[in-house]
């Protein structure tokens, strides 16, 4: 059994993300959110792309009203009045002003713009009571943001709202991005029967399969349903190699254990997989198999619904995310919360308590899940938000301690 670090590591490590040309695809500027920018952005344009103003006020000479006051005001001449997208035609002289609105092009002469809360206005005439704190006071000077030509967004970053507002606002109407990963969803199993089909005794419903497609798509990649396979290696080996042919990614739940009918690690090797991992100390999920083909990953999960779903959210999810060509970001991210209830361990595996994280008062408090702690237990699962973690050899946790916390942050 490898501890859960070392799991890890040697999954992230046997990870390549997406780097060719060929999993580069161009979408429409509308359509790119939350997905993963491919190749550098740069811009021909200066942002800003000229000098403006920062507020409504008059642009005016620095000099003319730098020893103004409410008893000696700088009287000005308005020359021109320039609203929003006009071109200003005149240039501003000794004793002139031109009124200007926010966002607005700097008039050629004018250096500094007054607010106009500081002035008096007299019809084509203006007075300043009170002087700009220093030259070029409120004036948004062409290329301060960003000069053209320089890296404007590195590859490998996730597109959000402030992202895309830099894409539009640079005229990249195109976008390169990764494409999505193909991840392959098969569950194993005699007892299972889909949702929508009658029980019979012994029989339960292949819950897994919606789970892990879930999970799958919240993290930008496409789910392939591939169904169920019968505990009986013909099957199970032409399904398995199907879905290492047809995705970046698989994932089958159950078949991992020590049971006779627990095909799947003997499978992968008659495949010719790589073998990496058999079994993880964490519970639950202990029975987690990790193994590469050529063109694969291969995570086998074990079947019980709460172990599957650890094991994607501890080991899959950093591994999908990182291949996904993520620059950063694809680590767990594990926090500290206050424990409100005890939680207890026998202490031979890492172990995962699921939960709810609240924030109060600026801290995090990690509630036990009520009810049965089991890794069949799927039902008290539900509504909850995070794992608290409890280390190899630690038996208990008292409420009022602080513990790490694996933040499932699911919105
Ligand atoms: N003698 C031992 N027995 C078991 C061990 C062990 O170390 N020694 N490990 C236990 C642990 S831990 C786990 S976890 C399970 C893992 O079992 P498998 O991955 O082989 O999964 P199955 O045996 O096929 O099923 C286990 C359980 O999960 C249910 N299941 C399976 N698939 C689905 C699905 N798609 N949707 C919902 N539920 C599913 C299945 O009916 C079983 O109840 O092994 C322990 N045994
Ligand atoms: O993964 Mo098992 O009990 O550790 O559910
Ligand atoms: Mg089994």
């Amino acid at each position: 059994m490898l501890p859960a670090q070392e799991a890890e590591a040697l999954i992230l490590e046997a990870v390549h993300p997406l780097t060719a040309e060929s999993d580069i695809e161009q979408v429409e500027l509308a359509s790119c959110r939350d997905r993963v920018l491919a190749t550098p952005v740069t811009s021909s344009l200066d942002f800003p792309h000229w000098d403006n103003s920062a507020m409504d006020g008059y642009a005016v000479r620095f000099e003319d009203v730098k020893g103004c006051s409410a008893e000696q005001p700088a009287s000005l001449n308005i020359v021109e009045e320039i609203p929003a997208g006009y071109q200003p035609r005149k240039r501003v002289q000794a004793g002139q002003a031109a009124r200007i609105l926010t966002g607005s092009l700097m008039p050629a002469g004018a250096d500094t713009i007054v607010i106009q809360e500081h002035t008096q206005r007299h019809e084509e005439t203006v007075l300043v009571l009170e002087p700009p704190s220093e030259p070029k006071a409120f004036v948004r000077h062409r290329g301060a943001f960003y000069k053209a030509g320089n890296p404007l967004l590195a590859p490998g970053i996730r597109l959000k709202a402030p992202e895309i507002a830099v894409l539009a606002a640079a005229q990249c109407t195109k976008v390169p991005v990764f494409r999505r990963l193909r991840v392959a969803i098969l569950s194993t199993g005699d007892e299972l029967v889909s949702p929508e089909q009658p029980l019979q005794p012994g029989q339960i419903v292949d819950s897994n399969q919606y789970a892990l497609a879930a999970l799958v798509a919240q993290i930008g990649a496409d789910p392939l349903l591939m169904g169920t396979v019968r505990d009986n290696p013909d099957d199970l080996k032409r399904a398995i190699s199907t879905a290492t042919q047809s995705a970046d990614v698989v994932l089958s739940s159950g078949g991992v254990s020590v049971g006779e009918y627990d095909y799947v690690d003997r499978i992968l090797a008659t495949l010719g997989a790589n073998i990496h991992i058999r079994s993880v100390a964490i519970k639950p999920g202990k029975p987690l198999t990790f193994a590469t083909f050529p063109h694969a990953l291969y995570f086998g999960l074990p079947g019980n619904p709460v172990s599957a779903m650890v094991t994607f959210w501890r080991f899959v999810q950093p591994a999908i995310l990182k291949k996904s060509g993520l620059a950063t970001g694809w680590q767990p991210t594990f926090i500290r919360a206050i424990a409100l209830h005890d939680l207890r361990s026998n202490g031979q595996r890492e172990t995962y308590v699921w939960g709810t994280i609240t924030l109060s008062d600026g801290m995090y408090h990690f509630a036990r899940a009520g009810g049965d702690h089991s890794s069949g237990n799927l039902i008290n699962l539900a509504g909850t938000n995070a794992l608290g973690v409890m280390a190899i050899g630690q038996t208990q946790v008292r409420a009022g301690d602080s513990l790490q916390v694996l933040d499932l942050h699911r919105g």
